[in-house]
């Protein structure tokens, strides 16, 4: 009983990942870090799911969402609700390394950029595969999304890494499947309102990171 469990508990579901974008959202168009993660947290099980090639992947993620959820059950981690609190409160107290590598390696900010940068990786790879059709082939796909997002940030190693990563993604009905949402016209469905929310959540942060320049972080 307790092993099925936990089997559903890793499951992936996109359901779980949209509800998590639409609570992401204040009614002041905050956004709140606690949603933010769980978003991502959700999106490492689907990347988990699809095998131990993208283990690398996965795991630069979790390092990540780990550094901002001990910052946020930190002794300070009521300064780290929002987006928007948390680069007050770490701008405010020096605690971002601003030009270079110095004594706040693992700052929220420059941790969030990371995933800022590849949630619009999300959000293009999640409208293509919205507007695909069934011969589309998903790593032609993912591998058009990341060029024009995240690879620009990325070393050639890694790029190269990502490149071989992608040829080995399942085809689109398997894709579809490992989403659990039902048929594909449900999915395409379900991508419709997912890519908006996403959308506007990576709009905002990048509005309120290039607000305080925060957007080549080291
Ligand atoms: C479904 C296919 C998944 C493909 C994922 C595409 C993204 C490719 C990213 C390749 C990252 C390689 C790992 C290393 C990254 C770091 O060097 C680099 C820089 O960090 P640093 O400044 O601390 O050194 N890190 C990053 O850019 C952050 C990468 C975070 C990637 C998170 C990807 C999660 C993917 C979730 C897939 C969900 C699919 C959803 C379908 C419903």
């Amino acid at each position: 009983m307790a092993g099925s469990e936990a089997a559903d508990e890793q499951k992936f579901c996109l359901q779980e990942v949209l509800d998590t974008y639409r609570l992401c959202l204040s009614p002041e168009k905050e956004v709140y870090l606690e949603h933010y993660v769980a978003g991502w947290r959700g999106l490492v099980k689907f990347l988990n799911s699809l095998g131990s090639v993208f283990g690398f992947i996965s795991k630069d993620a979790v390092t990540k969402i780990q550094i901002l959820v001990a910052l946020l059950n930190g002794e300070n981690g009521s300064q780290y609700s929002t987006l928007q609190s948390m680069v007050k409160y770490e701008l405010d107290n020096g605690l971002v390394d601003l030009t270079k590598r110095g004594p706040h390696p693992d700052s929220g900010c420059r941790t969030l950029l990371r995933l800022h940068r590849a949630l619009r990786w999300l959000e293009l790879f999640l409208e293509r595969l919205r507007v695909s059709t069934e011969d589309s082939k998903t790593s032609a796909l993912c591998a058009e999304a990341y060029n024009e997002s995240l690879a620009q940030h990325h070393p050639w190693v890694v790029r190269k890494a990502a490149g071989m990563a992608f040829l080995v993604l399942p085809g689109r009905p398997t894709f579809f499947e490992v989403m659990n949402v039902g048929p594909p016209e449900q999915v395409v469905s379900m991508l419709g309102e997912a890519v908006p929310l996403i959308s506007e959540v990576y709009k905002i942060t990048e509005e309120l990171y290039a607000e305080h320049n925060l957007l080549d972080l080291p």
